[in-house]
């Protein structure tokens, strides 16, 4: 009943399409990352989920039902849209009341959620002088306000530091183990591989992709090592007998193509050759990324 379900979505502004005939479910048990480059059509398709606009076509529900019908729709999902509209004189603990009274959602939650997301110390402080991390971070807590089934959270790692990114991954992570169902979105693959089990991509308002990471992974990246060694002619030819090639990469080091690390560092522990550096490779999956949505993206020459 948690379920997102997207039936042949479409919204245009004009001529232009911002969501084309869209198709696809999110499911509770698992983070879905929701990647597209900027101006896919991601925010539009949430704002469509969340009934703050109309579709020109299709729908978009939650466990069947849109969200204007659920009965009791903050315990239902729970919304991460724009971190900034939070009113600035407040504090973060009022703002967090004042929705809380809103949606009959008893205030002890209140208490609850700024601790989750790590404000309990700044609760009493006004959202004006926040940084937009902190921000970020009242946005999440607002989501959760409601203890929500579902979760859609637009960009939530924006302005986010490096613990802040892994806080939110291990939030999403730990939602998502609890049964929930967890959307979020991101126009960068790197972020999006370290939390996500599972990917939808849009490029210009229409589906490229809805797979699992570990599929994306495997049927895009190649696997490739990069490694110094002080003989390469006798790696060559020990590489050759496994029908892989060593390849010059120009900067003093070699790599080899569809092989893993651990297994060339066997191989050349086996045949005593000296490996004075050796690491995977894996920039190829947000090279498979780009190449995905490059024919897509709207606004390739800003970024
Ligand atoms: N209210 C609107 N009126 C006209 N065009 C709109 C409106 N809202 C969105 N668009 C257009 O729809 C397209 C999709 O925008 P959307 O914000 O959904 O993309 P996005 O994938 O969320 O991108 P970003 O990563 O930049 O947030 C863009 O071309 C955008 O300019």
């Amino acid at each position: 009943m948690n379920s997102i379900e997207i039936r042949e979505l479409t919204k245009a502004y004009g001529a232009h399409r911002a969501v084309d005939g869209l198709t696809f479910d999110v499911l509770p048990g698992r983070v879905t990352g929701f990647l597209g480059p900027n101006g896919a059509g991601k925010s539009t398709t949430m704002r469509l989920l969340l009934g703050l606009d109309r579709p020109t076509a299709g729908t978009a529900t939650i466990g069947g039902r849109r969200y204007l019908d659920l009965p009791d729709p903050l315990h239902r999902v729970g919304a991460l849209l724009d971190a900034q509209s939070a009113h600035g004189g407040r504090t973060a603990r009022d703002h967090l009341r004042f929705l809380a009274a809103a949606g009959r959602i008893p205030a002890r939650r209140v208490d609850e959620v700024l601790e989750q997301a790590g404000m309990a110390s700044v609760a009493g402080r006004r959202i004006k002088s926040f940084s937009l991390g902190m921000r970020q971070r009242l946005g999440i807590a607002a989501a959760l306000l409601g203890d929500p089934g579902v979760l859609l959270l637009d960009e939530p790692t924006n302005g986010l530091d490096p613990e802040g990114i892994i806080w939110i991954r291990e939030l999403m992570r730990g939602l998502a183990a609890e049964g929930r169902t967890v959307l979020v979105s991101s126009h960068l693959m790197s972020e999006t591989s370290a939390l996500a089990d599972h990917l939808v991509v849009l490029g210009n308002g229409k589906l490229l992709a809805d797979t699992s990471m570990e599929e994306f992974i495997d049927a895009r990246s190649t696997r490739r090592v990069r490694l110094r060694t002080s003989e390469p002619g006798r790696l060559r030819t020990a590489l050759a007998r496994d029908g892989f090639d060593l390849a010059d990469a120009a900067d003093g080091r070699w790599t080899v193509e569809g092989i893993q690390a651990e297994q060339l560092g066997n191989l050349a522990a086996r045949e005593g050759i000296p490996v004075l550096e050796l690491s995977d490779e894996r920039a190829s999956l947000e090279q498979a990324y780009l190449d995905l949505t490059a024919d897509h993206a709207q606004f390739t020459a800003t970024h």
